[in-house]
């Protein structure tokens, strides 16, 4: 059996090595030539799959190891009657990371001596969305959540608000994906109307897809007065974005929010776990097993520990976007083609990075309070 891959799935071998001969291509250059003999193909978010790709190929399965699903013709392998699996999920803890530690920066810059000030407008409440929503409240946010899909369906007990109420909010989180059909597509759904209501005090997060704000737009609000603040993770067009809004927003990172060790390697495990359950095999293989030791796994703190300086500390121990703000900026230099390459290498050489659940905490005297925040972040205490 022959599996094409792309080369940047993390623990092919381990994973997929007993299954079948593995071929390991470029995804962003991935042709129907490089897939035409394949039984598997595994692919990430930078490969298009569709008829174009997979026409008169031997592909009887294919797998990404992403949340997002936005790169695949998900109709025409159903036509074609090919299985599909992503991997829902796997990487909603490490992007609910990066929301928080974006937040702790934006509370200090903004002079808060409580982070848990902020009112924070979720829009896309699924996965991530709902896992930073868990986060959010347990750490005494007043959250507002937004999801017209949800909302239509009238689920559970969870109250929804309309998208210009959740824009009202300090803070605005975009976790949607990226559609252009139904009843709520996300393409361009911020727009000019939308940027118009946020004011200089506001920040705005997108770690969901690019294309859900309308860039041109966006250039143009931050060309006013009294502009938002702007936290960018994810960009229309990448690998070749706009340098212009690069340098115009606060942050600026390589779609690597959710670039956890764990989130990858979760990823890659669901897959396999799906493409088993395809061929009638057993599910022997755990992710747990191949993650190691983190290269940092304690800090203590006294009873003279601030709260909000703790927390600072111990997140940003974990997970600072400031150090990939800064590596994206050093590349932004050249050529469309020249950045575009270096945004892909920046992603591709992406440093191991942990998530807070592996950094144990250990607290001599601290007050409740400190434990429970540190608890509802995701580390592990020791007391
Ligand atoms: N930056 C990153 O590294 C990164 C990592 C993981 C996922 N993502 C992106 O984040 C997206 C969300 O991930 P998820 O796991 O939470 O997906 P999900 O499917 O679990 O949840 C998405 C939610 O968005 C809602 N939604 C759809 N249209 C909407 C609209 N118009 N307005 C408001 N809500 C809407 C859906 O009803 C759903 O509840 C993914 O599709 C992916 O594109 C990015
Ligand atoms: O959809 C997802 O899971 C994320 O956007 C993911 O982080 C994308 O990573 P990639 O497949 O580009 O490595």
């Amino acid at each position: 059996m022959l599996i094409v891959a792309d080369e940047n799935i993390p623990l092919l071998d381990s994973f997929f090595g007993d299954i079948g001969e593995i071929r390991r291509v470029s995804g962003r250059t991935m042709s129907n030539a490089d897939v035409r003999d394949a039984d598997i193909l595994l692919v990430r978010s930078v490969t298009r799959v569709n008829r174009e790709l997979l026409e008169s190929s031997r592909v009887r399965f294919v797998g990404t190891t992403t949340i997002g699903t936005d790169h695949v013709d998900l109709d025409w392998l159903e036509q074609a009657g090919i299985r599909f699996s992503a991997a829902p999920g796997c990487n909603a803890n490490s992007v609910a990371e990066y929301v928080l530690s974006v937040l702790s920066l934006h509370a200090e810059r903004r002079g808060l001596s409580d982070w848990s000030q902020l009112s924070v407008g979720i829009v896309g409440v699924g996965n991530v969305g709902g896992e930073l929503a868990h986060k959010l409240e347990r750490l005494g946010f007043d959250v507002r959540l937004c999801d017209p899909p949800r909302a239509d369906r009238e689920e559970g007990d969870q109250e929804f608000v309309a998208l210009e109420e959740a824009m009202k909010c300090d803070v605005v989180s975009l976790h949607t994906p990226l559609t252009r059909e139904g009843s709520h597509p996300t393409f361009h759904m911020i727009g000019q109307a939308e940027l118009e209501t946020l004011g200089a005090n506001q920040l705005l997060i997108n770690a969901g897809r690019g294309e859900v704000i309308d860039s041109s737009a966006l250039l143009a609000r931050l060309d006013q007065g009294n502009a938002p603040t702007f936290a960018l993770d994810v960009w229309e067009q990448e690998p070749r974005i706009h340098p212009e809004l690069v340098d115009r927003v606060w942050l600026a990172t390589p779609h690597i929010a959710g670039y956890s060790l764990e989130g990858k390697v979760q990823g890659t495990e669901m897959i396999y776990q799906a493409l088993s359950q395809f061929l009638g095999l057993p599910v022997r293989k755990k992710a747990g097993q191949f993650l190691p030791e983190p290269a940092l796994s304690k800090i203590s703190f006294t009873s003279s520990a601030q709260e909000e300086d703790a927390i600072r500390i111990a997140l940003r121990a974990c997970y600072d976007p400031r150090r990939d703000d800064a590596r994206l900026r050093n590349v932004m230099t050249g050529s469309l083609e020249e950045r575009g390459a270096a945004f892909d290498r920046l992603r591709r050489d992406y440093p191991v990075r942990r998530e807070c659940s592996s950094l144990k905490i250990q607290l001599k005297g601290t007050s409740k309070s400190l434990q429970d925040s540190f608890r509802a972040i995701g580390f592990k205490l020791k007391i």
